[in-house]
C-alpha cells in the first residue's frame, strides 16, 4: 500500500454505494477491513464518523473518516494514484466526461428503482418509464467510451465509470427477477445491455456484488411491505 495505515469500509451488504467503494479498493488491490453497519440501530461510533448525513458508506483511513461514495472514490484515486489500475484518465476533458456519466449513474436511477418496488401499479409504471428513458440516454452516452464495444473491459481498465456502473446496473438482474419486470431492454439499449453483461462477467465485480438470491428475497420483501395502492372511491 502506498499510503500506509489502517483502512476500513463501513457499509451495508445490499448498498450499491458501499459496494462501489469496495470494488474500487479491490480493483486497485488495496487491502481493507469491512464493517457492516446496522442502519436501523446506528451506534455512537458510526454517528461520530458521519454526523452530517448519518449514512454508509464511510471510509476510515488512519482514523480519519471520509463520507459520500463519490467523494470516497476520488479520495481513493488521489491517495493511491500509483497503486494498481488508474480509475480516471489523465486528460482533463476525458476526466470531466467520466465524472459527468458517473454522476448521471449515481443520481438518476436510485429514486426510480426504489419507486418501482411497490405494489401500486401506477407508481411502478411511472418509475419504469423513467428508468427506460434514462437507460436510453445512457446508451447514447456510453458510445464515446466504448466505440468498439465492451468485450475488452477487464478489472484493469474498468475505471470509475465501470466501478459505478457495476454498482448501479448489475443488481438490476435481481430487481428484474424479484419484480418480474425488464429494466434493460437489449433492443432499446444494446450498448448498456452488453456493458452490464461484460461487467457481470468480471471476477472482482462478481465477488463484490450482493448475493443475487438474497437481493431477490429482500426486494420481494420490500415490495410486500410497500404501501397498498390507494383505494378508488
Ligand atoms: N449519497 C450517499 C448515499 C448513501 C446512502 O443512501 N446510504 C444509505 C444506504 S444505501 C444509508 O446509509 N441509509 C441510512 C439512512 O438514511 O438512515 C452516497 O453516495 O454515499
Amino acid at each position: 500500500m502506498a499510503a500506509e495505515g489502517t483502512l476500513a469500509v463501513h457499509g451495508m451488504w445490499a448498498s450499491p454505494f458501499s459496494k462501489r467503494v469496495e470494488l474500487a479498493l479491490k480493483v486497485k488491490g488495496i487491502p481493507y477491513e469491512y464493517v457492516e453497519e446496522d442502519l436501523k440501530n446506528k451506534r455512537p461510533y458510526f454517528l461520530s464518523i458521519n454526523p452530517v448525513y448519518k449514512k454508509i458508506p464511510v471510509l476510515v483511513h488512519n482514523g480519519k473518516p471520509i463520507a459520500e461514495s463519490l467523494i470516497i472514490l476520488e479520495y481513493i484515486e488521489d491517495t493511491w494514484k500509483n497503486t494498481g489500475p488508474k480509475l480516471l484518465p489523465d486528460d482533463f476533458y476525458e476526466r470531466a466526461q467520466v465524472r459527468f456519466w458517473v454522476d448521471f449513474l449515481h443520481s438518476k436511477f436510485s429514486e426510480n428503482v426504489m419507486a418501482a418496488v411497490t405494489k401500486d401499479g401506477e407508481t411502478r409504471e411511472k418509475a419504469l418509464n423513467g428508468i427506460h428513458e434514462q437507460i436510453k440516454i445512457l446508451d447514447e452516452g456510453l458510445k464515446r467510451f466504448y466505440p468498439n464495444g465492451t468485450s475488452g473491459i477487464t478489472h484493469e481498465n474498468l475505471g470509475l465509470l465501470g466501478v459505478v456502473g457495476s454498482s448501479v446496473l448489475c443488481p438490476f438482474l435481481s430487481t428484474e427477477e424479484a419484480l418480474g419486470i425488464q429494466l434493460i431492454d437489449p433492443e432499446q439499449a444494446p450498448l448498456v445491455h452488453s456493458w452490464v453483461e461484460t461487467l457481470r462477467g468480471i471476477s472482482l465485480v462478481k465477488e463484490t456484488l450482493p448475493p443475487h438470491d438474497k437481493l431477490v428475497q429482500i426486494t420481494k420483501y420490500f415490495r410486500e411491505i410497500s404501501l397498498d395502492p390507494p383505494q378508488k372511491a
